[in-house]
């Protein structure tokens, strides 16, 4: 038997946890049961209650108290805790049917996905051995960022370092699609979501600059006050834009978590993801209708 899940990450704020309680709404509004796992230490509030909650093992308030560590360095120490009492997770986790979404809500700490093998050792224990978790990231970006062409593609190529490193199937979003909404185009915002090395080129807010500085801008670069406009940046920028670009693995969805549609989409790349649906035997409610509609016939 398979079991499903969700791995939802991203950066500090990107709304991993609010997407996270949109998701368990519709599942639930579409009567499919849901098994909400929260990983992050430092959590406070929850829409839902959670059916695990790493708090219950460490938190990182403790942590940083105890073993007088920062937010960083503590949550490093509550995972590496975490992967020594695994049972605390994988128990609960063999119940878990194959008719569940298990979600898991991870924290923001943007080391987690980039240069510690903590998490990839993780996934590896969820998708493998006897739990056999088919599994996909949800890796968030607030699409804030794409007001920032720099910051957009930084944000990316985070992303690009997580699908590297987890060797999953990933969903990538932007979200908080409502704050952007009236800002930015429609064909504007398409570029975004299959994003290539012209857009640092196209750069708006570079071609105002341009205007400003004038030549003085190519004749010396060092005069500019501001090292995030000057030429080596831009050509830092190029040069990272052209990698995302070259490795041609990163495309985003746009989620407004107001927008019930918008969700139920972002689940749909999901379950494909996971093949949810193709693991799923036929369900009593269905058979009912069709029971109804074929008695109903009869009477005719
Ligand atoms: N406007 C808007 N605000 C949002 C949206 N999603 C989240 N927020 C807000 O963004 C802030 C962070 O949201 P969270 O869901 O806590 O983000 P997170 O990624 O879980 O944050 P950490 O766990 O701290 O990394 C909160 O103030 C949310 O209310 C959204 O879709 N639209
Ligand atoms: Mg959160």
């Amino acid at each position: 038997m398979s079991k499903f899940g969700t791995l939802v990450m991203g950066p500090a704020g990107a709304g991993k946890s609010t997407f996270c309680s949109a998701l368990i709404q519709h599942l639930q509004n579409n009567k499919r049961p849901c098994f909400y796992v929260n990983l992050d230490p430092a959590a406070e509030d929850f829409a839902f209650e959670p059916d695990i909650d790493i708090k219950d093992l460490i938190s990182l308030e403790d942590v940083m108290e105890e073993m007088s560590l920062g937010p960083n360095g503590g949550l490093i120490y509550c995972f590496e805790f975490l992967m020594e009492n695994l049972d605390f997770l994988t128990d609960p986790l063999e119940e878990v049917t194959e008719d569940y979404l298990i979600v898991f809500d991870m924290p923001g700490q943007i080391e987690l996905y980039t240069h510690v093998p903590i998490l990839p050792d993780l996934v590896k224990t969820l998708m493998r051995g006897s739990l056999n978790i088919n599994m996909c990231a949800a890796y968030l970006l607030e699409s804030t960022f794409v007001i920032d062409r720099p910051k957009f593609f930084a944000g990316t190529l985070s992303a690009m370092s997580a699908m590297l490193m987890l060797e999953m199937p990933h969903v990538n979003i932007l979200s908080k699609m409502d704050l952007i909404k009236g800002n930015v185009a429609k064909r504007d915002m398409k570029r975004f979501l299959h994003a290539d090395a012209t857009l640092v080129e196209d750069d708006p807010s570079r071609r105002v600059e341009d205007e400003e500085e004038g030549s003085k801008r190519v004749a010396d670069p060092a005069a500019k006050k501001n090292i995030m406009g000057g030429e080596s940046f831009h050509r830092l920028n190029k040069a990272v834009a052209q990698l995302i670009d070259d490795f041609s693995m990163v495309s985003f969805l746009k989620l407004d978590v107001q927008d019930e549609d918008s969700v139920g989409a972002v689940l749909s790349y999901i379950d494909d993801a996971i093949q949810f649906h193709e693991a799923q035997e036929p369900k009593e409610p269905k058979d009912a209708v069709e029971n109804d509609i074929y008695e109903s016939a009869m009477d005719r």
